[in-house]
């Protein structure tokens, strides 16, 4: 496909998912040969995130009202999770791009596909006459796919575990599992702490605790915590394809989880509204049947905080390779990525 001029805007709510999706979403284009331009409100978690800006790709800090660059928007603009475009650019808009997008925050849920390519006219104001498309990421093919880098099997295929783990400074102990865990402030740790320790029978695990989750206060002497540092994306990645069981929150952790081919447990983003729950449950209803699986489900209800703790006795967590987050994979694998799809949808 020629190469086109995408500008991405993304205001940070809170914690990382945002800026999170956008950074991977502009790799993934400049990658494809596209340029692409972030435009952020508060770029600092990319000192982490990202430390190495690929060609192609410019992030700039958000645009006042009165001040663009001249060249105006590229042919491509996304505004990210219904962040508002900057009136500057509004008004530029027509005549500079041909395709303006919403990007939405991920869901299984059934209004997704509802609502995937949905247009919105714009009646009034500077943008007036422009047309601006719903696109709702989602795990089938009526929805605007999951991020998927084109060369994801190949890196995971090529990637070496011991090297990693020397990389990162942890040490490596044979056959003793590996836990990685990213969760919210009020996620029950000490809870699942306990949970491995009747899933091991007491034999060595350790858990690496991931950016700024709060570590485990009750740890039993069979269980190693160490905490790593904020990681690059590339190596979170790396990470989930290493471990051996790995705790995400948000969403784009969890699509990379699905995509590590590991068994996971996913600490949803918490809504006031309980908006939550029925994400959570759409998001299961993914998963194939069978009595192991639905131990799972209940065992993501409880992390959740959907069901009582107490209620759930003893999880088994192991054995770690329960079948059902290959199928969901394989199946995932089998649909258009979120790149491949917008990019089908500016051609021509
Ligand atoms: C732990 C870790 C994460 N990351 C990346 C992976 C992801 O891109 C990002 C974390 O984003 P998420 O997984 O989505 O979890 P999050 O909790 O940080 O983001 C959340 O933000 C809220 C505003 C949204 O509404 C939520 O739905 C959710 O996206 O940080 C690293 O790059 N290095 C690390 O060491």
């Amino acid at each position: 496909m020629a190469s086109k001029r995408w500008d991405i805007f993304c205001r940070v709510i809170d914690n990382h998912g945002d800026v999170g999706v956008c950074w991977r979403l502009c790799r993934d284009l400049v990658r494809r040969g596209q340029w692409a331009r972030l435009w952020l409100d508060d770029a600092r978690a990319l000192s982490w995130m990202a430390p190495h800006c690929p060609s192609g790709l410019e992030v700039h800090p958000w645009p006042d009202s009165d001040w663009f660059p001249s060249g105006g928007p590229g042919e491509v603009v996304i505004e990210a999770f219904g962040c508002e475009l900057p009136e500057c650019v509004k008004r530029q808009l027509p005549g500079a791009s041909t395709h303006w997008f919403n990007l939405e925050y991920l869901s299984a849920e059934p209004y997704v596909e509802r609502s995937h390519g949905l247009p919105s006219p714009v009646g009034f104001g500077p943008a007036q006459g422009m047309t601006k498309i719903f696109w709702y990421p989602g795990f089938t093919t009526k929805t605007g796919g999951l991020l998927r880098e084109l060369d994801l099997l190949e890196q995971q295929r090529r990637h070496q575990n011991a090297a990693f783990w020397r990389r990162l400074g942890v040490p490596l102990t044979p056959s003793q599992p590996l836990i990685s865990l990213f969760c919210y402030p009020h996620a029950p740790v000490d809870w699942l702490i306990g949970q491995l320790q009747i899933s091991t029978a007491g034999a060595p695990v350790t858990v690496l605790v991931c950016g700024n989750t709060v570590a485990p206060t009750q740890v039993p002497s069979h269980v190693t915590v160490r905490r790593l540092p904020w990681l690059s994306q590339e190596d979170y990645d790396a990470l989930l394809w290493s471990c051996d069981l790995n705790v995400v929150r948000g969403e784009d952790s969890l699509v990379r989880a699905i995509w590590a081919n590991k068994p996971f447990l996913w600490h949803i983003y918490r809504q006031d509204d309980g908006a939550h729950d029925a994400k959570l449950e759409a998001f299961m209803r993914l998963w194939p049947g069978g009595a192991v699986t639905e131990a799972w489900r209940t065992l993501w209800r409880g992390w959740n905080g959907l069901i009582p703790l107490d209620t759930l006795g003893p999880v088994a967590l192991s054995p770690w390779a329960t079948p059902w987050h290959r199928v969901l994979r394989e199946q995932l694998l089998g649909q258009k990525d979120l790149c491949t799809q917008l990019m089908e949808a500016v051609q021509g």
